[in-house]
């Protein structure tokens, strides 16, 4: 049983008819159906109406997804569900770069006329507990508020920014690099590059594989809105041998006062080697006529910053974008490597029983994990490092971009063993802040 083939919970289905709503799978093969929960999911997101192109290129490029709706058991057959969600599995990055399976959740809406009567909340539990029923150890999402998601179990496990570059101030100060940069299409992007996508992402703890729609979206060949996307400009970076090794989109706005006070919007710079992300952001902040480059899902430690001549010329807003959510702790510690050795003993609190209990983390030399389950009761082994946390706690930890020490001093994890933090501080860090760089 996987994604595509599980069917619809029981008991989130029982709850919902008891309040004269259907929980459904869409038959996305089904071009009326789909296409009123298309319509259902842009309204809840506040898009425009999806145009005929647009329910095209998700009938080819989405359909492969499980599609979940409700519908309101009063309104006429066909109508179009007054809640969405839709799921898949992906490859999830990790560090050591190796990687896990996660359950991706996206399009969560609830129409204004239906929300606040836990239908979300009846949606994530069946996504959470049929994810766990088909053996997938963790789900992913990123959000529209920080506000929603935490009572589920999920946690910001990798940060993004948005940086604003000013380049009046900014000077190129970083190694020159050996390829060099090319204008190109979006749609040659689209074609050539998914290979530079795949390696760059491989580099990064926190990233997702694109499929077919996601790829589209990072290219803007998409048909979301075409007139969103006529005044990008791509170019490309081929290294000293002629191999593509990363591209850049963006776009050029303002000017309209003062012909040399231009902005440059980077919509993705994508590189797989350090030297084609150097050639990319030398070229962006060389650009003439321009006096800022914004750039969005940065990296939050990204080496941009060290490459200026004057790192006041960079602002940096931090925000929490990849949210995980743990089902299998088992699974989940023993699939990423850690960069020092330790005996951790997890006290896991889950409300939802998914990760609850007592285990043993052993991180060898090497860095490889394994997990044993404790019963709740057993004797913590006398040099272990000891800590007691959150389901959410787990999922902040688990990538390395936050600290144990810095959510015990929050006083969400709680050290039952002093010194333990530190020493977990030092097992869990990444050499490089995760990183997701796309929404899904
Ligand atoms: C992964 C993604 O797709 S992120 C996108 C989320 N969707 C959106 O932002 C689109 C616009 N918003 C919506 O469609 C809806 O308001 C939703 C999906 C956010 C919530 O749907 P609802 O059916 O109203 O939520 P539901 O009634 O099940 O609420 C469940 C719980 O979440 C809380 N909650 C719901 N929405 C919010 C919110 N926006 N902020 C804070 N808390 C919220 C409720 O208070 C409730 O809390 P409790 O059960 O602990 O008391």
């Amino acid at each position: 049983m996987n994604f595509s083939d599980a069917p619809i919970d029981s008991a989130s289905a029982a709850r919902l008819h008891a309040e004269g709503l259907r929980l459904d799978l869409v038959d996305t093969a089904d071009t009326a159906a789909f296409s009123a929960w298309i319509r259902a999911e842009s309204r809840g997101f506040y898009d425009d109406e999806p145009s005929e192109k647009r329910l095209a290129y998700m009938l080819e490029h989405a359909a492969y997804r499980r599609t979940t709706g409700v519908w309101d058991e009063s309104d006429a057959v066909g109508a179009e569900p007054v809640a969405t969600v839709s799921t898949w599995e992906t490859p999830l990055s990790l560090p050591g770069g190796s990687s896990i399976p996660v359950w991706a959740i996206s399009a969560v809406t609830v129409a204004p006329t239906h929300r606040r009567r836990g239908i979300a909340r009846n949606l994530l539990e069946s996504e959470l507990r049929t994810a766990h029923a088909c053996g997938v150890p963790i789900a992913a999402l990123t959000a529209s508020e920080a506000t929603i998601y935490g009572r589920f179990g999920f946690a910001p496990s990798a940060f993004a920014s948005d940086v604003t570059i000013d380049t009046r101030r900014a000077r190129w100060a970083g190694p020159a690099a050996s390829g060099r940069v090319r204008f190109t299409t979006r749609e040659e992007l689209h074609h050539s590059a998914r290979a530079v996508f795949e390696s760059a992402r491989r580099r990064h703890a926190g990233e997702i594989e694109a499929d077919d729609a996601l790829w589209a979206e990072t290219c803007a060949t998409d048909e979301r809105s075409a007139d969103k996307v006529k005044s990008l400009r791509a170019v490309r970076y081929d290294d000293a041998s002629g191999a593509l090794q990363g591209f850049a989109i963006y776009r050029v706005t303002g000017g309209e006062d003062d012909f040399t006070v231009h902005t440059v919007e980077v919509q993705s710079l994508v590189a797989a080697t350090d030297d084609a992300a150097n050639g990319l952001w030398r070229f962006l902040l060389e650009l003439d006529l321009v006096t800022a480059v914004k750039a969005y899902l940065r990296p939050v430690d990204d080496s941009v910053a060290w490459q200026l001549s004057d790192r006041r010329a960079v602002q940096s807003r931090p925000y929490d974008h990849l949210w995980l959510r743990v089902l299998d702790p088992v699974a989940a510690l023993e699939a990423r490597t850690y960069s020092a050795p330790i005996d951790l003993v997890l006290d896991v609190a889950d409300p939802n029983g998914f990760a609850e209990g007592r285990m043993l983390l052993s991180v060898d030399e090497s860095g490889a994990g394994t997990v044993t389950r404790l019963d709740a009761d057993a004797d913590v082994p006398a040099d272990a490092a000891h800590l007691a946390l959150s389901v959410n706690s787990l999922a902040a930890l688990y990538l390395g971009a936050t600290p144990a020490s810095t959510l015990v001093r929050a006083g969400t994890v709680l050290e039952r063993r002093p010194g333990s933090a530190e020493r977990a501080d030092a097992a869990f860090r990444a050499a490089e802040a995760p990183l997701l760089s796309i929404w899904f």
